[in-house]
């Protein structure tokens, strides 16, 4: 019995290790990754540049769907072009980062967004003449509404503390009290914006939690792996290889 190529959903809150720990897994495993922070990203620095005011829910919706936008999926190398423009830089400054919750929390445009995410995956799953390789997403609705049949889901958090230190490291170099307070609207204003609409804070029933707290990366990466080799051991079973 064979089977489609494998795809792992994990969701999370902001500074939880979504994106670093999700490439690092599809890089081992030989899959594809896709960042669906990234096209929400991308959709707010599209309007902007288009000079949509993101208030008008119509005008963005209308340039979400028009927004010509050409993404890679190899964890090695990362390709986000919008109309031809390199935007990898531009949407995690702070000011792309203030502004995503607006775009994020438009019911329209995630519905146009999930399209183009669920496309991308199910891509990479084909299997029969058009082989996928399997692919790893992750964002806030994947293990939930974008990928609920995924082989492997997995919610991944981290004590808020942990997660503002994480951002305040990476934004300002230090995880001082001020670095801290710098980064706060950035991660607990913006989670709670988007846990308006999509449900990341529990996991749903199915879903494993690895929580993150009191891991460095590299133990994250071996939380999950763990994950994925504990939930595809029957699926290895069934294919003869089990015990190999
Ligand atoms: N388990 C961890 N321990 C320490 N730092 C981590 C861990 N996971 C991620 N980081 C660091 O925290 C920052 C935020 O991680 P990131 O992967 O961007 O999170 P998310 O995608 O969930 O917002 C990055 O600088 C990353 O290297
Ligand atoms: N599946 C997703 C992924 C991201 N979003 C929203 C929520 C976030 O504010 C933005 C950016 O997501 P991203 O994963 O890049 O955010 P952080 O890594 O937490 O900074 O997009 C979403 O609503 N649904």
């Amino acid at each position: 019995m064979s089977h489609s190529p494998l795809v792992i959903a994990i969701d999370g809150p902001s500074g939880s290790g979504k994106s670093s720990v999700s490439r690092a897994v599809a890089a081992r495993l030989g899959l594809a990754y896709l960042d669906t922070g990234a096209t929400y990203r991308a959709a707010t620095w599209w309007c902007l540049h288009e000079g949509i005011d993101l208030s008008d829910a119509a005008a963005v919706v209308a340039a979400v769907r028009a927004m010509p936008l050409a993404m890679g999926v190899d964890p090695g190398r990362e390709v986000l072009e919008v109309g031809g423009a390199d935007v990898r830089g531009d949407i995690r400054q702070t000011w792309i980062s203030e502004a995503v919750s607006a775009v994020a929390t438009n019911l329209e445009v995630r519905a146009e967004l999930r399209r183009r995410q669920r496309e991308t995956i199910d891509a990479e799953r084909a299997d029969g003449f058009s082989a996928g390789r399997g692919i790893v997403a992750e964002g806030r609705d994947i293990t939930t509404v974008v990928a609920p049949d995924a082989d492997v889901r997995i919610l991944l958090t981290a004590s808020e503390e942990a997660r503002l230190a994480r951002r305040a490291r990476e934004l300002h170099g230090e995880d001082g009290a001020e670095a801290v307070a710098a980064t706060r609207d950035q991660v607990v204003r913006r989670d709670r914006d988007d846990a308006t609409v999509s449900q990341f804070e529990v996991a749903a029933d199915g879903v494993v939690t690895v929580d993150s707290s009191m891991l460095d990366l590299e133990g994250t990466i071996g939380a999950v792996l763990d994950v994925v080799t504990r939930r595809t051991a029957g699926r290895r079973a069934v294919d003869g290889d089990g015990d190999r």
